[in-house]
């Protein structure tokens, strides 16, 4: 039996628009890889569609591990909702203010003042990079001269951070420094959507945070709340191994992501 192409497979979503769901995350997945955070950007050849899908789709979301004004300075788009901090945080269309999860936000000095101390002379010379997202802080070595030497420092910091109370998360070449409450795009998603009434949801993820969204997804179905749920994996040279088990399918790269979203509009 042949197996079930891309388009085969958003046959349900593509049947009801108006009651589908179209779930995105930003890096890896709309924008692709590059060294330096802020440079990340969107092709307009992937936001082209995007739009479209916008305006066709019943709920449009991008579920990102960065801040959700962040998110959506990259994807450039006030029509559709945006969860940031891993899914803590939501910015709804047409919105300024985002709303974080008040247990998140207090952590905020804490996490700051131990990112503070950690980013010493040593990290500095290794030209490991600082990300600031507030209650999180995130240890990038994409592209230092020593990639290696660079992870061999963080991991000293992720010991300390876990041994000061705080919870390390390991993702694209980045360390995140979190605080030890619930953070999780799969619990975002749900909430977002615990009140619909869904046909179909597509989910579109990179890394092992999305792996949380693709659960989420199957709270909804377990609930009710939704109908087909589709799971894909963005494939790439470092696409973790429990991505490919549990997606449904892969989608080459970020061109993969642009053509996926041409097919939800055939
Ligand atoms: O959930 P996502 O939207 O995929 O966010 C995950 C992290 O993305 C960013 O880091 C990653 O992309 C950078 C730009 O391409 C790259 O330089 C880095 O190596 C990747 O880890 C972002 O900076 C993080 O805050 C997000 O958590």
């Amino acid at each position: 039996m042949p197996s079930a192409t891309i388009e085969d497979l958003l046959q349900p979503l593509r049947d009801a628009p108006e009651r589908s769901a179209v779930l995105l995350d930003v890096d890896g997945v709309l924008a692709p890889i590059v060294e330096q955070p802020d440079d990340a950007h969107m092709p307009e050849t992937t936001r082209r569609p995007l739009i479209e899908v916008a305006r066709r789709y019943g709920v449009v979301a991008c579920v990102s591990g960065r801040r959700a004004s962040d998110a959506r300075r990259i994807v450039s788009l006030g029509s559709i909702a945006y969860l940031g901090s891993h899914g803590s945080e939501v910015l709804r269309p047409g919105t300024i203010a985002p709303e974080m999860d008040r247990e998140l936000q207090a952590w905020t000095r804490r996490v700051q003042a131990f990112a503070h101390d950690a980013y010493g002379e040593k990290l500095r010379r290794l030209r490991v990079r600082l990300e600031d997202k507030e209650a999180i802080a995130a240890l990038h070595w994409r592209g230092t001269p020593d990639e290696e030497d660079s992870r061999a420092a963080i991991e000293e910091v992720a010991e300390n951070a876990e041994a000061a109370g705080f919870v390390t998360h390991w993702g694209r070449k980045v360390l995140e420094i979190r605080p030890p409450v619930r953070i999780d795009k799969g619990a975002g998603i749900v909430g977002l959507l615990h009140s619909t009434d869904l046909a179909a949801a597509v989910y579109v993820g990179d890394d092992v945070t999305d792996l949380d969204a693709f659960r989420g997804l199957a709270e909804l179905q377990e609930r009710g709340r939704l109908g087909y749920a589709l799971r894909v994996g963005v494939r790439s040279d470092e696409t973790p191994p429990a991505l490919e088990e549990e997606a449904d399918t892969m989608v080459e790269g970020t061109d993969g992501v642009r053509d996926l979203l041409r097919a939800l509009l055939i």
